[in-house]
Protein backbone atom coordinates (compact mmCIF):
# COMPACT_ATOMS: atom_id res chain seq x y z
CA UNK A 1 0.00 0.00 0.00
CA UNK A 2 1.43 3.62 -0.97
CA UNK A 3 0.42 7.24 -0.87
CA UNK A 4 1.25 8.18 -4.30
CA UNK A 5 1.10 11.55 -6.09
CA UNK A 6 0.41 11.98 -9.66
CA UNK A 7 2.22 14.89 -11.91
CA UNK A 8 0.36 14.84 -14.88
CA UNK A 9 0.80 17.79 -17.88
CA UNK A 10 2.10 18.19 -21.21
CA UNK A 11 5.84 18.55 -20.11
CA UNK A 12 6.43 20.25 -23.45
CA UNK A 13 8.74 20.81 -22.28
CA UNK A 14 8.99 19.42 -18.68
CA UNK A 15 10.72 22.54 -16.63
CA UNK A 16 11.89 22.90 -12.98
CA UNK A 17 8.59 24.56 -12.16
CA UNK A 18 6.79 20.70 -12.24
CA UNK A 19 9.74 19.13 -10.56
CA UNK A 20 9.39 21.82 -7.37
CA UNK A 21 5.64 21.21 -7.73
CA UNK A 22 6.11 17.26 -7.15
CA UNK A 23 9.01 17.49 -4.51
CA UNK A 24 6.86 20.02 -2.67
CA UNK A 25 3.93 17.59 -2.83
CA UNK A 26 6.02 14.89 -1.98
CA UNK A 27 7.03 16.23 1.40
CA UNK A 28 4.41 18.13 2.42
CA UNK A 29 1.67 15.36 2.04
CA UNK A 30 3.40 12.16 3.18
CA UNK A 31 3.93 10.61 -0.08
CA UNK A 32 5.51 7.80 -1.15
CA UNK A 33 6.73 8.12 -5.09
CA UNK A 34 5.44 10.73 -7.29
CA UNK A 35 4.59 8.88 -11.30
CA UNK A 36 4.40 11.52 -13.70
CA UNK A 37 2.34 11.01 -16.45
CA UNK A 38 2.74 12.75 -20.03
CA UNK A 39 -0.48 13.49 -21.30
CA UNK A 40 -1.24 12.53 -25.07
CA UNK A 41 -3.79 14.95 -26.05
CA UNK A 42 -4.51 17.51 -22.89
CA UNK A 43 -8.34 17.79 -22.22
CA UNK A 44 -8.63 21.47 -21.67
CA UNK A 45 -6.07 23.60 -23.93
CA UNK A 46 -6.84 25.02 -26.89
CA UNK A 47 -3.09 24.44 -28.14
CA UNK A 48 -2.35 20.78 -28.82
CA UNK A 49 1.66 19.80 -27.85
CA UNK A 50 4.58 20.59 -30.77
CA UNK A 51 6.65 17.64 -29.67
CA UNK A 52 6.43 14.41 -30.11
CA UNK A 53 4.84 12.03 -27.14
CA UNK A 54 7.99 10.18 -27.35
CA UNK A 55 10.60 13.14 -27.04
CA UNK A 56 8.16 14.26 -23.99
CA UNK A 57 8.68 11.43 -23.06
CA UNK A 58 11.99 10.88 -22.87
CA UNK A 59 12.74 14.86 -21.16
CA UNK A 60 10.34 13.87 -18.33
CA UNK A 61 12.87 10.63 -17.74
CA UNK A 62 15.44 12.17 -18.14
CA UNK A 63 14.66 14.97 -15.67
CA UNK A 64 13.71 12.60 -13.22
CA UNK A 65 15.99 9.78 -13.57
CA UNK A 66 18.57 11.20 -10.66
CA UNK A 67 15.80 11.39 -7.87
CA UNK A 68 14.64 7.47 -6.44
CA UNK A 69 10.74 8.84 -5.39
CA UNK A 70 9.89 9.91 -9.10
CA UNK A 71 8.65 7.61 -11.78
CA UNK A 72 7.13 8.41 -15.19
CA UNK A 73 4.59 6.45 -16.18
CA UNK A 74 3.17 6.35 -20.15
CA UNK A 75 -0.21 5.10 -19.58
CA UNK A 76 -1.76 8.20 -21.21
CA UNK A 77 0.51 8.30 -24.36
CA UNK A 78 0.20 4.38 -24.74
CA UNK A 79 -3.83 4.88 -24.37
CA UNK A 80 -3.73 7.87 -27.14
CA UNK A 81 -7.04 10.31 -27.83
CA UNK A 82 -7.94 12.73 -25.10
CA UNK A 83 -6.03 12.28 -22.32
CA UNK A 84 -8.99 12.15 -19.46
CA UNK A 85 -7.73 12.07 -16.24
CA UNK A 86 -10.70 9.70 -15.01
CA UNK A 87 -9.67 7.47 -17.50
CA UNK A 88 -6.20 7.54 -15.93
CA UNK A 89 -7.58 7.09 -12.53
CA UNK A 90 -9.61 3.90 -13.59
CA UNK A 91 -6.75 2.57 -14.85
CA UNK A 92 -4.71 2.99 -11.95
CA UNK A 93 -7.50 1.89 -9.31
CA UNK A 94 -7.86 -1.50 -11.46
CA UNK A 95 -3.42 -1.77 -12.17
CA UNK A 96 -2.76 -0.55 -8.18
CA UNK A 97 -5.82 -1.32 -6.15
CA UNK A 98 -2.88 -1.53 -3.37
CA UNK A 99 -2.18 2.28 -4.15
CA UNK A 100 -4.26 5.25 -2.93
CA UNK A 101 -3.95 8.26 -5.66
CA UNK A 102 -3.54 12.07 -5.49
CA UNK A 103 -3.55 14.10 -8.42
CA UNK A 104 -0.99 17.12 -8.26
CA UNK A 105 -2.26 20.21 -9.75
CA UNK A 106 -1.03 23.61 -10.10
CA UNK A 107 -4.23 26.77 -8.88
CA UNK A 108 -4.63 27.30 -12.68
CA UNK A 109 -5.91 23.91 -12.87
CA UNK A 110 -7.62 24.41 -9.71
CA UNK A 111 -9.89 26.40 -10.63
CA UNK A 112 -11.21 24.76 -13.61
CA UNK A 113 -11.70 21.51 -11.73
CA UNK A 114 -15.32 21.66 -11.99
CA UNK A 115 -14.97 21.67 -16.15
CA UNK A 116 -13.12 18.30 -15.86
CA UNK A 117 -14.62 15.87 -17.47
CA UNK A 118 -16.73 13.11 -15.32
CA UNK A 119 -14.91 15.22 -12.03
CA UNK A 120 -17.76 13.77 -9.41
CA UNK A 121 -16.23 10.28 -10.46
CA UNK A 122 -12.92 11.21 -10.54
CA UNK A 123 -13.35 12.77 -7.17
CA UNK A 124 -14.16 9.34 -6.09
CA UNK A 125 -11.26 7.53 -7.23
CA UNK A 126 -8.68 10.63 -6.03
CA UNK A 127 -8.03 13.21 -4.08
CA UNK A 128 -6.15 16.44 -5.01
CA UNK A 129 -3.28 18.08 -3.86
CA UNK A 130 -3.65 22.05 -5.20
CA UNK A 131 -0.18 24.02 -5.08
CA UNK A 132 -0.48 27.78 -5.04
CA UNK A 133 0.84 28.96 -8.75
CA UNK A 134 2.50 32.50 -8.88
CA UNK A 135 -0.21 34.60 -11.06
CA UNK A 136 -3.04 32.14 -10.26
CA UNK A 137 -4.81 31.99 -6.82
CA UNK A 138 -6.31 28.91 -6.12
CA UNK A 139 -10.47 29.81 -5.17
CA UNK A 140 -11.52 26.91 -3.46
CA UNK A 141 -14.21 28.76 -2.01
CA UNK A 142 -15.61 28.81 -5.60
CA UNK A 143 -15.40 25.20 -5.63
CA UNK A 144 -18.45 22.78 -5.20
CA UNK A 145 -18.53 20.90 -1.74
CA UNK A 146 -17.75 17.75 -3.11
CA UNK A 147 -14.48 18.98 -4.63
CA UNK A 148 -13.58 21.14 -2.13
CA UNK A 149 -13.81 18.25 1.09
CA UNK A 150 -10.97 16.40 -1.74
CA UNK A 151 -8.54 18.70 -2.56
CA UNK A 152 -6.03 20.22 0.11
CA UNK A 153 -4.33 23.21 -0.78
CA UNK A 154 -0.54 23.88 0.39
CA UNK A 155 1.80 26.86 -0.42
CA UNK A 156 4.86 26.02 -2.44
CA UNK A 157 7.61 29.20 -3.18
CA UNK A 158 6.60 30.92 -5.97
CA UNK A 159 8.57 29.34 -9.20
CA UNK A 160 6.90 31.82 -12.58
CA UNK A 161 8.41 29.24 -15.21
CA UNK A 162 6.12 27.77 -18.01
CA UNK A 163 6.44 25.57 -20.76
CA UNK A 164 5.01 28.64 -22.61
CA UNK A 165 8.20 30.78 -21.30
CA UNK A 166 10.48 27.79 -21.98
CA UNK A 167 8.97 27.89 -25.74
CA UNK A 168 9.02 31.41 -26.10
CA UNK A 169 12.55 31.81 -24.44
CA UNK A 170 13.67 29.38 -27.30
CA UNK A 171 12.39 30.93 -29.86
CA UNK A 172 13.54 34.11 -29.30
CA UNK A 173 17.10 32.75 -28.72
CA UNK A 174 17.22 33.65 -25.38
CA UNK A 175 18.67 31.29 -22.57
CA UNK A 176 16.87 28.58 -20.76
CA UNK A 177 19.64 27.20 -18.41
CA UNK A 178 18.49 26.57 -14.45
CA UNK A 179 15.17 26.59 -15.90
CA UNK A 180 14.76 23.28 -16.77
CA UNK A 181 16.98 20.95 -16.10
CA UNK A 182 20.27 20.15 -18.11
CA UNK A 183 19.61 17.02 -20.07
CA UNK A 184 16.22 18.90 -21.02
CA UNK A 185 17.94 21.73 -21.96
CA UNK A 186 20.75 19.53 -24.40
CA UNK A 187 17.68 17.88 -25.24
CA UNK A 188 16.02 21.14 -26.49
CA UNK A 189 18.87 22.39 -28.39
CA UNK A 190 20.24 19.14 -30.19
CA UNK A 191 16.99 18.16 -31.90
CA UNK A 192 16.22 22.19 -32.45
CA UNK A 193 12.85 21.99 -30.73
CA UNK A 194 10.91 24.91 -30.26
CA UNK A 195 12.87 27.40 -32.15
CA UNK A 196 9.98 28.31 -35.23
N1 LIG B 1 5.69 27.00 -12.29
C1 LIG B 1 4.78 26.11 -11.84
N2 LIG B 1 4.47 26.08 -10.53
C2 LIG B 1 3.52 25.20 -10.06
N3 LIG B 1 2.82 24.33 -10.83
C3 LIG B 1 3.11 24.33 -12.14
C4 LIG B 1 4.08 25.21 -12.71
N4 LIG B 1 4.13 24.98 -14.06
C5 LIG B 1 3.22 24.02 -14.29
N5 LIG B 1 2.61 23.62 -13.17
C6 LIG B 1 1.56 22.61 -13.03
O1 LIG B 1 2.04 21.41 -13.64
C7 LIG B 1 0.96 20.71 -14.28
C8 LIG B 1 1.30 20.42 -15.72
O2 LIG B 1 1.51 21.64 -16.37
P1 LIG B 1 1.85 21.78 -17.92
O3 LIG B 1 2.66 20.62 -18.39
O4 LIG B 1 0.64 22.12 -18.68
O5 LIG B 1 2.87 23.02 -17.82
P2 LIG B 1 2.69 24.55 -18.11
O6 LIG B 1 4.00 25.16 -17.77
O7 LIG B 1 1.46 25.09 -17.44
O8 LIG B 1 2.49 24.49 -19.70
P3 LIG B 1 2.00 25.56 -20.79
O9 LIG B 1 2.72 26.85 -20.52
O10 LIG B 1 2.39 24.91 -22.08
O11 LIG B 1 0.50 25.70 -20.62
C9 LIG B 1 -0.31 21.59 -14.11
O12 LIG B 1 -1.02 21.12 -12.98
C10 LIG B 1 0.28 22.95 -13.82
O13 LIG B 1 -0.60 23.75 -13.05
O1 LIG C 1 -9.76 15.12 -17.33
C1 LIG C 1 -9.93 16.31 -17.63
O2 LIG C 1 -10.99 16.76 -18.09
C2 LIG C 1 -8.74 17.25 -17.45
C3 LIG C 1 -8.85 18.61 -17.73
C4 LIG C 1 -7.75 19.43 -17.56
C5 LIG C 1 -6.54 18.88 -17.14
N1 LIG C 1 -6.48 17.56 -16.88
C6 LIG C 1 -5.19 16.96 -16.45
O3 LIG C 1 -4.49 17.82 -15.58
C7 LIG C 1 -3.09 17.69 -15.80
C8 LIG C 1 -2.51 19.07 -16.08
O4 LIG C 1 -3.13 19.57 -17.23
P1 LIG C 1 -2.45 20.65 -18.20
O5 LIG C 1 -3.51 20.95 -19.21
O6 LIG C 1 -2.10 21.81 -17.33
O7 LIG C 1 -1.24 19.99 -18.81
C9 LIG C 1 -2.95 16.71 -16.95
O8 LIG C 1 -2.71 15.42 -16.41
C10 LIG C 1 -4.29 16.75 -17.65
O9 LIG C 1 -4.63 15.54 -18.32
C11 LIG C 1 -7.52 16.74 -17.02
Amino acid sequence: MGNIGIMGGTFDPIHIGHLIAAETALDRCGLDEIWFIPSFKPPLKDRQPGVDSDIRYQMVADAIQDNAAFRVVDLELRRGGMSYSVDTALELSRLHPEHAFSYIIGSDRINDLPQWHRVEQLVSLVSFIGLEREGTPAEPDSLPAYIRSRLSIIAMPAIGISSTDIRNRVRLGQSIRYMVPESVRQCIEGRALYES
